[in-house]
């Protein structure tokens, strides 16, 4: 059941102090509204200050440090989390309303992953050299050098609060640079906790500097808008993602977007059907559907069309939905009212769009205080044509529309037929048409028979609306660093 505990102040972290805003905003819980936290906002002035500490930490020991020791620092970081694991896990459960075992099993790992993982990738790289041999008989010797960006603005999202945070933080400050963090104000919880961990570690005042608050208007526009941060690596809605280039455009800084997807799950006949059904629901529902790669667009091959709809709603009607700490919880609520409002209007639209309502569709009524929340059924539509706007537009909900196709060409074209192009699940038998298929599908990641499945070394990311840049293994090292080629006459 919730536990309602007097709600703490959660500060902002600046120049190595815990700090109050110039006011204080809400932090509400989905999962039946009660007052989880008051959380300091930043004023424009404090966003400042926090940049210009973040540059003066550049030529402070900070910018000393080898690679190996600040990777060493990073280690130590992880395993800070490590000894707070369950206050992690109860930090973005309490903001996200999320399965207590989600947070166990994904977030909180990942968080520890990634700041070991680019610690480790940073400390064991690699620079590229080459001789050019000169008409004269001399030699021209070339080698690289990665240098830190400086200040770079990380803005996360609140659907993976924690995992997207430290997915940015990581290599950011593996590769020597400092950071200015701005949370998504849904979701501050974890990201103050992990400021307390960075202080206790010991990273130099200034490295490391947390703001809370809102976009426009508020601290993440202020700290778009700072002249000294080098770069901006931003997750979240694509519209956010094109103000922010606006933003940074006149100084022509360096930018790395995850944007929004509408990403399509294609079921062959062929596939193997139970797994294709238990992926294709895991990729539709997983996080009620709040992360940018789930597949709100189904395409089944049209022999097991009906089939295959049939086995998802039984699916999707047996997913348990409660609190985040009821034994084998699958769903939590959607991140907050004003979310759940704009998924509502969606389950509208496709109404008014001509959708078959499958299953879902509307909000659970529980009895109890969760009815303060902000739940929303697991829904499936059928129906609808490809120009349909439930088909086109992100909905972020745990929501998908299933179509029939009947050959390769036409399904692929369809898949293709999107202004997204962040990620895709194939589920076929034959190897042959995955390779083919998946080299022409127009997303940036593509899943063959899986989701979701991560090896931090490759690069993620999408194209078209999806974003730009690439994150992950020597993409995030590339991103973080100001790469120099040396040329030296011997
Ligand atoms: O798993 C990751 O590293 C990642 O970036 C996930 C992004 C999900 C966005 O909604």
């Amino acid at each position: 059941m919730a536990t309602y505990q007097s709600a703490p102040d959660l500060p902002l972290y600046i120049d190595g102090q815990f700090v109050d805003g110039f006011r204080q905003f809400d932090n509400i819980s989905p999962v039946d509204g009660h007052l989880v936290s008051r959380v300091a906002e930043a004023s424009e002035a404090q966003v400042a200050a926090a940049v210009k500490a973040a540059q003066a930490a550049l030529s402070g020991p900070w910018g000393q440090l080898s690679v190996p020791a600040r990777a060493a620092l990073m280690h130590r970081v992880a395993d800070g989390i490590e000894a707070r694991f369950e206050e992690f896990v109860a930090a973005e459960v309490a903001d996200t309303g999320r399965p207590e075992n989600l947070a166990r099993t994904l977030d909180v790992p990942r968080a520890i992953a990634n700041f070991r993982t680019f610690a480790d990738l940073a400390a064991t790289s690699v620079s590229e050299c080459c001789e050019t041999p000169q008409a004269d008989g001399g030699l021209l010797f070339n080698y690289t050098v990665r240098k830190p960006l400086g200040v770079v603005a990380v803005i996360s999202p609140w659907n993976l609060p924690l995992l997207l945070l430290t997915w940015k933080l990581g290599p950011a400050l593996a590769m020597g640079n400092t950071v200015v963090c701005k949370p998504s104000e849904e979701t501050p919880s974890s990201a103050t906790l992990l400021a307390e961990v960075m202080h206790a570690v010991g990273l130099p005042a200034g490295v490391f500097n947390l703001i809370h608050g809102f976009g426009p208007g508020s601290a993440g526009e202020f700290l778009t808008r700072q002249p000294e941060i080098a770069a901006v690596s931003f997750t979240g809605e694509s519209r956010t993602g094109s103000a922010i280039m606006k933003a940074v455009a006149d100084g022509v800084k360096e930018v790395s977007f995850e944007l929004g997807g509408k990403n399509a799950a294609v079921v062959f006949a062929d596939a193997d059907f139970d797994a294709a059904v238990a992926g294709v629901a895991r990729s539709s529902f997983f996080n009620t559907g709040q992360v940018c790669l789930c597949s709100e667009r189904v395409y089944v091959e049209r022999p097991i069309f009906d089939r295959f709809v049939a086995a998802l709603k039984e699916r999707a009607e047996a997913l348990k939905i409660g609190y985040p700490n009821e034994a084998g919880v699958e769903l939590g609520p959607l991140v907050s009212q004003k979310h759940r409002d704009k998924v509502l209007s969606y389950f509208a639209l496709a109404r008014t769009e001509g959708a078959n309502l499958i299953t879902g569709g509307d909000v659970p009524l529980f009895g109890d205080a969760r009815d303060n929340g902000s739940w929303v059924r697991p829904t499936i539509w059928t129906g609808l044509g490809d120009d349909a706007r439930c088909v086109r537009e992100e909905i972020f909900g745990p929501v998908c529309h299933i179509a029939p196709f009947d050959d390769e060409e036409e399904v692929l074209a369809r898949v293709n037929d999107s202004q997204y192009g962040l990620a895709c699940a194939l589920w076929t038998s034959q190897v042959g048409r995955a390779h083919r298929l998946a080299r022409r599908v127009h997303t940036g990641i593509v899943w063959v028979n899986s989701w979701y499945a991560r090896d931090l070394r490759t690069p993620f990311g999408g194209s078209k609306l999806s974003g730009m840049g690439r994150e992950g293994g020597r993409h995030s090292l590339d991103f973080y660093s100001e790469i120099s080629n040396i040329c030296i006459k011997l």
